[in-house]
């Protein structure tokens, strides 16, 4: 069995509050792109190992065991013994480190694709509650579809917003930003105005009211990432930001451009029309 794991961005994201356990209360909207893994899971041939981590692409650091589709994988074993040993196979396209959820999309198509497999039965909401235990974003890749996410970014509503016949031009600077060190550089404030008022609005006024908290400080210890938004604009882009934490920062055009990947030579880069 095959599935196709898709990247998400985020459209403005405002920190809120720090709450007592440590996390941020935040407000953003996640919104699925289709720059993809892809993950297979076949049954293993022998029962010598409960799985076998087979990784392919861009390489990625860490043991199989600090990957999160096997983290997947374990947190269903608990619950059901029954789950068969199995050969995970996983080329990695969507860049890590780069605010565009690729491992928390592995983590969530993995639950779906062993409660396929397997027969597991789980709901919807099943799947999201094991999901949430990966990641604080890894829900809402079960549903995939537009939301406008709050608490730790782990409360969905669904948001009208669709952003078909545009084309996003993905932008990752080979620079890791940490999420947990993005998060301490933070002042969190309420906005005035909510994100989900914000999206309702025309896309030619995103650009002077919609915004993602992290790129203040992020701008400011790399500057190279500031710059690419700069040059998204340049380009014609009728909205940039960073997604997430960074370090991607994506680009919103109404027609595709030319050659693109000779404008960000050194970068991660691609363009996709949006659905
Ligand atoms: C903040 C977002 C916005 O999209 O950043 P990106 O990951 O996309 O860059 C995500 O929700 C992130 O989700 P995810 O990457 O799953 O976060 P986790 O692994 O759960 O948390 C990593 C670390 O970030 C901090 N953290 C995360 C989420 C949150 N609402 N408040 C936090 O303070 C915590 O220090 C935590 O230890
Ligand atoms: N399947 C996976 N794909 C990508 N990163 C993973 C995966 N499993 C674990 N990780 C770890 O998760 C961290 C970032 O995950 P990812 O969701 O891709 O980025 P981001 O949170 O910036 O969107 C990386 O430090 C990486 O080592």
């Amino acid at each position: 069995m095959i599935t196709f794991p898709n990247a998400k961005i985020n459209l403005g994201l405002n920190i809120i509050e720090k709450r007592p356990d440590g996390y941020h209360n935040l407000e953003t909207i996640f919104y699925p792109i289709n720059l993809q893994d892809a993950l297979e899971v076949t049954r293993r041939e022998n029962n010598d190992n409960e799985y076998t981590l087979h990784l392919s692409g861009s390489p990625l650091e860490g043991e199989p065991e600090d990957n999160l589709v096997v983290k997947a994988y374990k947190l269903l074993k608990k619950d059901y013994p029954g789950l068969l040993p199995v050969d995970i196979h996983m080329y990695k396209h969507i860049p890590a480190g780069a605010g565009l959820g690729g491992g928390s999309s592995d983590a969530a198509c993995m639950i779906k694709l062993l409660n396929d497999k397997f027969s597991l039965g789980l709901s919807t909401g099943q799947m999201e509650e094991y999901a949430a235990k990966l990641g604080a974003d890894c829900a809402f890749f079960i549903q995939n579809k537009p939301v406008f996410a709050t608490g730790i970014g782990n409360l969905f509503e669904p948001v009208e917003l669709s952003l078909k016949g545009y084309h996003i031009i993905l932008i990752k600077p080979d620079i890791f930003v940490s999420t947990r060190d993005a998060f301490a550089e933070i002042k969190p404030v309420r906005p005035a105005v909510s994100l989900k008022e914000i999206v309702k609005q025309p896309i030619e006024t995103w650009k002077d009211s919609m915004k993602n908290d992290f790129e203040d400080s992020v701008f400011k210890k790399f500057p190279e990432i500031a710059a690419i938004k700069d040059k998204l604009y340049d380009l014609g882009a009728v909205y940039a930001a960073m997604s997430g934490s960074g370090s991607s920062v994506y680009g919103i055009f109404k027609a595709p451009i030319e050659n693109v990947e000779d404008k960000f030579c050194g970068c991660f880069c691609r363009q996709r029309a949006l659905e």
